[in-house]
């Protein structure tokens, strides 16, 4: 699909192609989120996340994420793709409440329907993707390095990963649950899941959330090792595999795309749902002072 329309895809309030256009236009203008840089000779691209304080994954984050994917995908001259945080400290930390917090459910469906976008885009992304996970990485932080095809993590303790969505009081949804199972096993899974576990590096590594964990400072240099083994794989060959390996994923959630939203939307328009993330948003506040 071409970048307007998947802008108009993902901005459904705008009207006309001048509003999406303007949109889009002001929502750069106004800040870049995303930091792409990329590497003609080697086909190699760095998407670092810029979105202090601690790269959450806003409406505006997620559609910078798209669009500068598909404008990625467009380029011939890149085989694969590194992910990372511009800050070390903290990768991603996950959806961004405020955007599933005291809004309306317009708002809600806006969001989750570009949070579907991202992951499908990434699930199904045909260069090979590399996270360089050099932070916290909870919840979405972690759904998104789980989408890559492989994961080097920093051996820093104070950095954990998982799919922490009960401790919140929230349930991940099912293809958070998929790409998860995909990726440790079923009943690393159920255990995983449903306590929110969130582990430090050694211990990811053990379950198989990550592939590699490395000293903090050798982790970009790991990652880039990590992508020259992969590109030396005839591109048709490792896409044709990865999509194949990927599809019934992919389609459980194409299948009922209408359907996730609307339970998402009456889901977190809950009373008790908003009283709980207003508590966590609280805690996170008290935490600091
Ligand atoms: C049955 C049907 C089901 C259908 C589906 C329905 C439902 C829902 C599914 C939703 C799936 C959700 C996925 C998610 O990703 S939820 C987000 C989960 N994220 C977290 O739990 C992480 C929370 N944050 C932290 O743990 C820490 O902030 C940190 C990432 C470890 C970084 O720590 P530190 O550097 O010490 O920073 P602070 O904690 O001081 O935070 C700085 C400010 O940033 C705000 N913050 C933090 N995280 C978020 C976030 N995810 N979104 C928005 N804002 C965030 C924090 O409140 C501080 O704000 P302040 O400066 O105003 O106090």
């Amino acid at each position: 699909m071409a970048l307007a329309s998947r802008a108009r895809a993902l901005l459904p309030g705008a009207r006309s192609w001048g509003a999406v256009l303007a949109r889009v236009t002001a929502q750069r203008a106004m800040s870049h989120r995303v930091v792409v840089e990329t590497d003609a000779a080697a086909g190699v691209a760095v998407m670092k996340f810029r979105n202090p304080p601690v790269n959450s994954l806003s409406l505006e984050m997620v559609t910078e994420l798209v669009i500068n994917l598909e404008k990625l995908e467009n380029d011939k001259t890149v085989r694969g793709l590194i992910f990372t945080s511009e800050s070390p400290g903290v990768f991603s930390s996950g959806l961004n409440l405020l955007d599933m917090y005291g809004r309306n459910p317009a708002h809600y469906a806006e969001y989750w329907k570009a949070v579907q976008e991202l992951w499908l885009r990434l699930y199904q992304c045909p260069m090979v993707t590399v996270a360089t996970i050099n932070g916290a990485c909870p919840a979405g932080g972690c759904l998104i390095s789980m989408t890559c095809d492989y994961r080097v993590m920093a051996d820093n303790p104070k950095y954990t990963i998982g799919l922490n969505e009960t401790q919140l009081g929230i349930v991940a949804p099912f293809w958070f649950k998929d790409t998860l199972v995909n990726t440790i096993g079923y009943r690393a899974s159920e255990i995983s899941l449903q306590l929110g576990l969130l582990y430090p590096p050694a211990e990811a590594l053990r379950v198989g959330i990550v592939d590699k964990v490395v000293p903090e400072d050798q982790v970009h240099s790991a990652a880039l090792a990590v992508m020259a083994q992969w590109l030396a794989i005839p591109d048709h060959a490792r896409q044709l595999t990865k999509a194949m390996l990927r599809k019934p994923t992919v389609d459980n959630l194409v299948r009922q795309r209408d359907a996730d939203i609307q339970q998402f939307v009456s889901f977190i328009s809950r009373d008790s749902i908003q009283k709980g993330l207003q508590m966590y948003l609280q805690m996170l506040k008290q935490k600091k002072a």
